[in-house]
């Protein structure tokens, strides 16, 4: 099988100031079309299967790698240093802290770094190796990027084996075997499978994390793979939070009386999880109880009012995306992980397009006509700016007193 080989780039060494290490690759990402990316192994041995992305934020690594959305991808950090701040117990995003339910495998530029900051308790290394995260250091990440830019994310094995003993066959095969996200439900491998309430609310320095107090207005939050910090915005609202999962039903919702519902992000195919998901959903917006999406619950409310998702090429996974909010005719610099889009031409006329990307044009935010209910496809919890994180959350508040609240069960 012919392959195109993209050359190492030389790693960057920490510890090792001549620079000079043997050139034998102890990993490798091999992709679906039989190119082998040579490099460095690093985080856990062994091999892992899934799509490559890149990302292209700054900070946050340790969020991006423990978000749940991640499920199945390889990530791929623009940011050639990674590793500096080392990790710590806090800044995880997946509900159940210990499981690694979210990216499968990580591409780095230069060797990992760190740690080096006042919050880390050990390194991204050695993290990794006990989540089973499968990592490649030395690549030249611009190639990978450029590569991706140009053909898509394709599905990829990310191997790494200490002795530097690779079965490239074996793997091309089963790259090419992987059948990709498009078409798969992954939120049964993220998502809860009981019911839990949440208190705790945002972090701030030298307190850490803190309790919510009194509370207004009690939310049920859909778990197709939350995040934590999607969790501890709805608290610092005054909101009572209680996550139910995926496979909920509308009348279970109901039950618990609430003024008002949160479809969480998560990973996969909308259009697979909307078999269930949708249904549900149209029940409970002929509630009119107030209702608020991010990410794929923003794709999945697309879809219960009769819109269609899209696999994008390239998608958007970063810290740095423009989205322009039509609501205000002002431009934000937000954080995105996605590779599906509802489709703008596919909405019907009882919903606003509220939200566009000003990368490549593809729907961002929709708020619904006759109903009280909006959603995003940016995660508003995880953006640097301009506006505060809280901004959608307090708009998510003023649809609920709008509707009359109810003192929470
Ligand atoms: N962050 C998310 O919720 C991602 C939604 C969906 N899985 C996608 O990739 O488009």
């Amino acid at each position: 099988m012919a392959s195109a080989t993209i050359s190492p780039f030389p790693a960057v060494t920490d510890g090792n100031p001549s620079g000079w290490r043997p050139r034998v690759a102890t990993g490798v990402l091999v992709l679906a079309s039989g190119a082998v990316i040579e490099g460095f192994g690093v985080g856990a041995a062994g091999s892992a299967v899934g799509e490559v992305c890149f990302n292209t934020a700054m900070t946050g690594y340790q969020e991006i790698l423990t978000d749940p959305s991640y499920a199945a991808q390889i990530i791929t950090f623009t940011f050639p240093h990674i590793g500096i701040v080392g990790i710590n117990g806090e800044d995880i995003e997946v509900v159940n802290a210990a499981a690694a339910t979210a990216a499968v495998g990580a591409v780095f530029r230069a060797d990992l770094s760190g740690p080096s900051n006042f919050r880390a308790h050990g390194a991204l290394d050695a993290w990794l190796k006990a989540r089973g995260v499968v990592g490649l250091a030395g690549v030249d990440t611009r190639a990978l990027t450029t590569l991706i830019r140009k053909a898509g994310m394709p599905n990829a094995v990310i191997a790494h084996s200490p002795d530097g003993v690779f079965d490239l066959d074996a793997l091309r095969a089963e790259a090419a075997r992987w059948p990709g996200i498009d078409g798969m439900d992954l939120v049964p491998q993220v998502g809860a499978t009981q019911r839990y309430g949440w208190d705790e609310t945002s972090w701030t320095l030298g307190r850490g994390y803190g309790k919510r107090g009194e509370t207004r207005f009690h939310v049920v939050a859909v778990d197709y793979g939350i995040k934590r910090n999607i969790l501890r915005l709805l608290n610092d609202c005054g909101c009572a939070v209680t996550v139910v999962p995926a496979t909920a039903s509308a009348e279970e919702i109901l039950a618990l009386r609430p003024d008002g519902i949160f479809l969480s992000n998560g990973p996969g195919d909308p259009a697979e999880t909307g078999r269930y998901a949708v249904p549900t959903i149209q029940a409970l917006l002929e509630t009119r109880i107030p209702l608020f999406g991010i990410c794929l619950g923003h794709q999945l409310l697309g879809l219960a009012v009769g819109g269609r998702t899209i696999k994008m090429p390239q998608g958007h996974h970063g810290a740095n995306h423009p989205v322009k909010d039509f609501t205000t005719d002002k431009v934000e610099i937000v954080s995105m992980n996605h590779g599906f889009a509802v489709d703008r031409d596919s909405l019907p006329p009882t919903v606003i397009e509220t939200h566009v990307s000003l990368f490549d044009g593809s729907n961002c935010g929709v708020a619904l006509t006759d109903r009280p209910a909006f959603s995003v496809q940016y995660h508003p919890e995880a953006s640097p700016g301009p506006r505060d994180s809280h901004y959608l959350f307090r708009r998510f508040v003023g649809l609920m007193e709008a509707a009359g609240s109810r003192t929470p069960a």
